[in-house]
């Protein structure tokens, strides 16, 4: 048996990004991997401007302002954002609004309620700093810097920055084609009658859900019927539409299933033990040339394995730089007596303490913990927990930003 970390470090060892780019609109950008190191062609903001609404002057001017003798000066011009003002002369100022480029001349902003008016004449009473509520230029971004690089996630903020320096386009790693089947004489296709003896096909759905979130494409290739020539059939057509191949299920050691002897005859196929729970069986292999991965059939093993083993490896090959995840340090407000021999990321909840609440079973058939929980804490093979104890905690959320 081979651990977690080193399974892990074998599939990215395997994971080399896909060449394939595409160019395109920014708007539609979102959870996609830039292909390309964004660089700015201008500074932001491109001019010097006010950060109030209010006037702006010269603080030479105002350097004898006090409440008991006032300044006043004369209101020469009124600049609202998107328009440019002429030149302040000495002691005069100008009514100036929030995004307005500062006029020549002007080095200072004073906030509106700061100030009284006498008719055209601005009354302040008192010296401000030189430079105040100025936003200056390139203090956002210097033309010519490097915003974003290559191989990091299209997040809002990321959107928002690339249309700031005025780009509509941006060039990303094409989406990774997952063909995804499912095969199993019990499986039922949620919506037909439940037979006696199936269950609801659950995993095609949750493995689906998964990969939209991960940005990949799913192809679904369904249910196959179980032989071994449609089993055959079925890997053949996805290696030909796939960049990846996935199912889940008759990995382990039954001997019903045509999947193993159905890759073994068209490439090769390794059957990992990894010492995880849950999720240890993993196969990995490839199928005329692309590779294959085999999760476990149990659902929550399946789910598990595929956040924590098969995201990583997934988002490598479609570019992502940064595939491993940071775990948060939370108070587990739950008892872990019994150490494991297998490393465990066990389902959890965030509570209102802001502890960490322990889902009542752990089994690796009960779904209803994933649907509960809104994350996974590892616990390393051999430890224990103990309330009120610092534990590693990966919140789902993570995985999908
Ligand atoms: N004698 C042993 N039996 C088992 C072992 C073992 O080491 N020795 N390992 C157990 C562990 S741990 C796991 S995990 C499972 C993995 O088995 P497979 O990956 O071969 O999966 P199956 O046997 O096909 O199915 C397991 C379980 O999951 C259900 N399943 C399968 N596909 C789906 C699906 N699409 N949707 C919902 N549920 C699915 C299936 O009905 C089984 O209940 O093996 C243990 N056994
Ligand atoms: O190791 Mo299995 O994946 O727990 O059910």
């Amino acid at each position: 048996m081979i651990t977690y970390a080193e399974a892990l470090a074998m599939l990215l060892r395997e994971a080399e990004p896909i060449h394939e780019t595409e160019t395109i609109p920014l708007m539609y950008s979102t959870g996609r991997v830039l292909a390309e190191d964004v660089t700015s062609m201008i500074d932001v903001p491109g001019w010097d401007n006010s950060q109030m609404d209010g006037y702006c002057l010269r603080a030479a001017d105002l350097a004898s302002a006090s409440e008991n003798a006032p300044v006043r000066l004369p209101v020469a011009e009124r600049i609202a954002a998107g328009k440019v003002g002429v030149a302040i002369e000495p002691g005069t100022c100008a009514r100036i609004f929030t995004g307005a480029p500062l006029p020549e001349g002007a080095d200072t902003v004073v906030p509106q309620e700061e100030v009284e008016r006498e008719g055209d004449l601005a009354v302040f009473s008192r010296a401000p700093k030189k430079g105040a509520w100025v936003r200056l230029q390139g203090s956002d971004v210097a033309a010519g810097s490097v915003i974003l690089n290559k191989g990091v996630r299209m997040t809002p903020g990321a959107i928002g920055m690339t249309a700031s320096i005025g780009r509509a386009y941006v060039n990303v790693y094409r989406k990774l084609r997952v063909g995804v089947f499912f095969s199993g004489d019990e499986l039922v296709q949620p919506g037909e009658p439940l037979r006696p003896g199936g269950i609801y096909n659950s995993n095609r759905f949750m493995i689906r859900s998964l990969l939209t979130l991960f940005g990949c494409e799913a192809t679904d290739l369904g249910s196959i019927p179980d032989s071994l020539e449609a089993t055959k059939r079925a890997l053949e057509h996805a290696a030909e539409t796939s960049d990846v191949i996935m199912t889940t299920g008759g990995m382990s050691v039954g001997e019903e299933d045509h999947i193993k002897p159905a890759v073994e005859a068209l490439g090769r196929i390794d059957l990992w033990r990894v010492k995880l729970k849950p999720g240890k069986p993993l196969a990995f292999g490839e199928v005329k040339g692309v590779p294959f991965i085999g999760l476990p059939g149990n659902p929550v093993s399946g789910f598990v394995v595929c956040l924590m083993m098969a995201r990583p490896y997934l988002m490598r090959r479609m570019g992502l730089a940064k595939v491993d995840m940071t775990p948060m340090k939370i108070r587990a407000d739950f008892d872990w007596a019994k150490p494991g021999d297998r490393e465990e990321f066990v389902r959890v909840r965030r509570n209102d303490e802001g502890g960490l609440d322990l889902y009542h079973t752990q089994n690796s058939q009960v779904l209803s913990s994933c649907a509960w929980a809104d994350g996974l804490v590892d616990i390393p093979a051999g430890a224990s927990v103990k309330k009120g104890d610092i534990v590693h905690y990966f919140p789902f959320a993570q995985f999908f930003a």
